[in-house]
């Protein structure tokens, strides 16, 4: 029998117990108190965004994988692992499909309080990776006109339509789905400084659900400190989780680093991981393992009234609750925060954050249903109505 691994966990990463235990004994921490003491003598290190994984944190231990349970990796310093030859994973595109839905969800509520409608308006999307390509999925079903904005993919010859940066920024709505990088040549490190900042108009919505310091935070408390401003919707913030009160309290919404936190996009990153530790350390996936058996079933959703129906998106995950949790609390706004994203499961116990299913099918019954011209011309409520129908015969 080969021989049990020794692994640190983050605590809050799910189904570690599940997935891991037949293999190996697991210590779970929190994760921002992970630190080079915990790790000496282990083997793998299973982590979130919020632990600073660099050779100060390595260097004296035995570790030979780390898995980290997120899309994003800037507090990995993979070129370190990489030339220690320690083995690294992240968890690419887990949670896209939450973060689009979150970004459909804050749109639908600055579309309210501007009382607009879905198709007046154009989208510019910074980012044409896994979150930027979902998000636009899910535009093309609404009809509502996008452009991308991605320098790196265009040099890769990606076969889309790109847009300069100059047409991105009189887009209706920007939203930014970009790794936080800081060296190389499309860095993205205040890509939104206050020069760019100040080019927005009242009538602009910025979203940043990628990484707070691609906007450059002290530059965007001054700019929405000016009388007229683009509205901002902010998931993510510069030096989390000290976060100012002061830019919370500006924006028509801010919330915890919480996006990508549906159940299927925390499963799927443990999943990931998963995955990528018995490759590594070359063990059989047990046959009574999968992330379908850890997702519960999904409750069909009950639309009464026309409300519900013009307010479609809201009734599939209202942000609102989120930024109404983030505004109260008492005390340290930090504490909150790292609480807030603790606690985000357990607070939705009873109808727990799920993504939407089915892009393809839906996108498909769109189109038959449009080919057999039974949606002639539709408007964006006919669409909403179609979308929400579609998704609740998953
Ligand atoms: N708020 C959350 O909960 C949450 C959840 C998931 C991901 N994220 C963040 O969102 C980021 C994007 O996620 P993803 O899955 O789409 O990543 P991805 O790697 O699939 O795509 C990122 C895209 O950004 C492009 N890019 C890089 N530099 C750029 C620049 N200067 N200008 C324009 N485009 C540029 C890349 O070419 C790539 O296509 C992650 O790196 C992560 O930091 C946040
Ligand atoms: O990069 C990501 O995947 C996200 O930022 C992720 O949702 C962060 O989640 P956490 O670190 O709280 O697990």
């Amino acid at each position: 029998m080969a021989q049990r691994l020794n692994l640190v966990a983050d605590e809050d990463m799910p189904h570690v117990h599940e997935w891991f235990s037949p293999v190996a004994d697991i210590t779970l921490l929190p994760g921002r108190q992970i630190n080079a003491e915990h790790l000496i003598g282990k083997d793998a290190l299973l982590c979130r965004s919020v632990t600073q994984v660099n050779a100060e944190l390595l260097q004296k231990s035995s570790i030979q994988f780390v898995g980290s349970a997120t899309i994003g990796v800037d507090h990995l310093q993979t070129d370190w692992l990489d030339q220690q030859q320690i083995g690294w994973a992240n968890a690419a595109g887990c949670n896209a499909a939450a973060v689009a839905q979150y970004i459909l969800s804050g749109i639908s509520v600055w579309l309210l309080r501007q009382n607009r409608q879905l198709d007046d308006i154009s989208v510019g999307i910074v980012g044409a990776g896994n979150v930027g390509t979902c998000l636009a999925n899910f535009l093309d079903i609404l009809k509502v006109p996008y452009y991308f904005y991605d320098p790196p993919l265009v040099e890769q010859g990606d076969p889309r339509q790109f847009v300069d940066f100059k047409k991105i920024l009189s887009c209706d709505v920007i939203t930014l789905h970009v790794p936080l990088t800081q060296t190389n040549k499309h860095k993205t490190f205040h890509l939104f400084n206050e020069f760019v900042l100040q080019q927005l108009t009242p009538e602009q919505l910025l979203i940043n659900a990628s990484r707070g310091a691609v906007i450059d935070g002290e530059a965007l408390t001054k700019y929405l400190s000016l009388a007229h401003h683009a509205q901002v919707i902010l998931d993510v913030f510069e030096h989390e989780p000290n976060v100012s009160d002061k830019l919370v309290n500006q924006c028509l919404l801010a919330t915890p680093h919480i996006a990508g936190h549906t159940l299927e996009g925390k499963s799927r990153g443990s999943w990931m991981i998963y995955q990528a530790f018995c490759r590594h350390f070359n063990l059989d996936i047990l046959a009574d393992q999968s992330l379908s058996q850890v997702l519960p079933e999904k409750n069909a959703l009950l639309l009464d009234t026309i409300d519900d129906i013009r307010h479609g998106l809201l009734n599939l995950y209202d942000v609102r609750t989120d930024h109404q949790k983030l505004l109260n609390y008492s005390g340290s706004l930090a504490e909150h925060f790292d609480e807030l994203r603790k606690n985000y499961a357990r607070y939705h116990r009873l109808l727990p954050r799920r993504d939407y299913d089915g892009w393809q099918t839906i996108a498909n019954k769109v189109n038959s249903l449009e080919q057999a011209d039974l949606a002639k011309t539709p408007s964006d409520l006919n669409h909403a109505q179609l979308l929400l129908s579609l998704l609740i015969d998953q």
